[in-house]
């Protein structure tokens, strides 16, 4: 039975309550003083025993009402306390100054994989350090937003920590918030993507597109490594986004790397993330790496032709082992990834002239999709165009709506060497110059065309002996192989002969700053 009993504030009004239920012989379960009243909780009694108890508390000095409640307010609290930490998707633990468990919501019991016999039991020792509580325990302060390794999940978390303060102003105890890494990529996903691009996203009316379309649509709910081959802008990155919205890993995250946009040494540790001091400049607290990010989702290498030979050997090994490891860190983690990777370089000559691993390019090339050039469906171009057109006219606010008959025929006739995204761009600069509805010919720029291949220049210098004009020819093979494959070790691969004669053919020209 609970009573709610309004009173005076009286020395001795406990007593006096307690005094009548000793004089039936019913014990007290709990008293509780809460805001000018007295809450009593004893054991239940027969139906008229409770009356003439209730009787007897009215006639006590001080005591103005008396009325059953359901609840005492310690329990109401409790309640609410633990409905709170249930309906958090947080992971959060309380933890007392012996290091004994006192309180584990679902979710840290979820991502920690503590059982509930965990309550009330001291927490292992290697968990309370990951978890930073011994930290917080031993110097009374507070941690947040902490990257930590839990071994025992062999996983990484995000955790906070609270020290709780005794009357002394010690740390009496510890409340850890945790997150797992993976709903906190979860989040990040959902804030930052933008709408999924979907297989019905890719316009297309020539049969060699509804062939590839259909090819791609089996290939996405396999498991298996996508190579997408196509020159530039043909659309590899629509199709990967397309895979991925189309695989059972949708719901996961989409991790677009351009292996070629950042530097070798920045891609590694990009890829494989670092832990602290790893190297100068290394963030504090160490970086997940692109593939831990990718986790469970899928992770799109674009432009894979371009990583150098020591990042395939990583590469390689990471595919095999579905493990990386941080640089500067010596523990391997488990990762489930799908890759696709995407291309416009051939890379069956890469392998011949040993730019590219054979092994890699194996791992790569499980399920190919070639993506045709724009000039080879030209089918697509009016249903593209027009596309583009109502997309920046309405961005733009312009009036054009239709393409006049010349103007079609010239986007048609074009050679398209930079694809749907040139067509895109074309588009977009003719959408701002037109004033009418009808975009004509003369709206429409194209690039320049391109010169013919040149023939090394020959020059007829009569006195130039053969060696001379044989030095030159050299000279250009040299610089155009360079700015191709800017490393002496590549270019030398390509030519058939060792770096060190290609370093030394650019000292010889003037192409290679001479030693200090
Ligand atoms: N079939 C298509 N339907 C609609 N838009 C397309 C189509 N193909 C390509 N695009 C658009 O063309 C542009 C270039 O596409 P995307 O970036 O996918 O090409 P890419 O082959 O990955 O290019 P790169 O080789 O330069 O990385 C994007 O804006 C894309 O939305």
């Amino acid at each position: 039975m609970r009573l709610h009993m309004p009173c005076d504030d009286r020395l001795g009004l406990v007593r006096d309550l307690a005094g009548v239920l000793v004089e039936r012989g019913v014990s007290i379960i709990a008293i509780e003083m809460d805001n000018g009243a007295v809450y009593l909780e004893c054991q239940s009694v027969s139906e008229a025993d409770a009356q003439e108890l209730i009787l007897a508390f009215r006639r006590v000095r001080g005591i103005h009402r008396v009325a059953l409640v359901p609840a005492m307010p310690y329990k109401e609290r409790a309640e609410q306390l633990q409905a709170v930490l249930a309906s958090v998707r947080d992971g959060i633990l309380a933890v007392n100054a012996a290091g004994v468990l006192k309180q584990c919501n679902t979710a840290a019991a979820r991502i920690l994989q503590l059982s509930a016999e965990a309550i009330d039991q001291a927490l292992p020792q290697a968990l309370a350090d990951s978890l930073l509580i011994n930290r917080t325990l031993r110097e009374g302060r507070s941690f947040g937003d902490c990257e930590v390794f839990i071994e025992s999940i062999g996983s990484y978390c995000v955790v906070s920590t609270r020290p709780l303060y005794n009357e002394q102003a010690e740390a009496a105890g510890v409340v850890a918030m945790v997150r797992d890494i993976r709903d906190v990529r979860a989040l990040v996903q959902k804030v930052t993507a933008g709408r999924p691009v979907s297989f019905a996203d890719i316009s297309f009316a020539s049969p060699a597109m509804e062939k590839v379309l259909k090819q791609a649509r089996r290939y996405a709910s396999s498991d298996s490594t996508v190579l997408i081959r196509g020159e530039t802008g043909t659309g590899k990155e629509l199709f990967a986004r397309a895979l991925h919205s189309g695989s059972p890993r949708s719901k996961a995250i989409f991790v677009p790397v351009n292996c070629a946009a950042i530097p070798d040494t920045l891609l590694e540790s990009e890829l494989f993330g670092y832990e602290e001091g790893a190297f100068t400049g290394a963030a504090k607290g160490g970086k997940p790496g692109l593939f831990e990010l990718a986790n469970g989702g899928t992770l799109f290498l674009d432009e894979i032709g371009e990583i150098s030979v020591h990042l395939q050997a990583k590469l390689l090994r990471a595919l095999q082992d579905k493990r990386v490891r941080r640089l500067g860190s010596s523990r391997e983690l488990p990762v489930n990834v799908r890759i696709v990777a995407a291309t416009n370089r051939e890379l069956e000559d890469m392998v011949r002239l040993r730019l590219f691993r054979e092994d890699l390019y194996y791992r790569l090339n499980v399920i190919p999709l070639y993506l045709p050039p724009l000039r080879e469906r030209t089918e697509d171009i009016p249903l593209l165009a027009e596309q583009f057109l109502r997309r920046f006219a309405d961005r733009l606010n312009t009036p054009a709506r239709s393409f006049s008959r010349e103007a079609m025929v010239k986007l048609q006739q074009y050679a398209w060497p930079g694809n749907v995204r040139e067509l895109e761009n074309v588009i977009e600069r003719a959408v701002n110059l037109v004033d009418g509805p009808e975009m004509t010919a003369e709206h429409i720029y194209l690039g320049r065309p391109k010169p013919a291949a040149v023939r090394p220049q020959v020059r007829f210098e009569t006195y130039q002996t053969l060696q001379e004009r044989l030095a030159e020819v050299e000279q250009d093979i040299l610089q155009e192989t360079m700015e191709r494959f800017p490393s002496a070790r590549r270019a030398g691969a390509v030519l058939g002969i060792s770096h060190t004669s290609v370093l030394k053919k650019l000292r010889k020209y003037g192409l290679w700053p001479d030693k200090p």
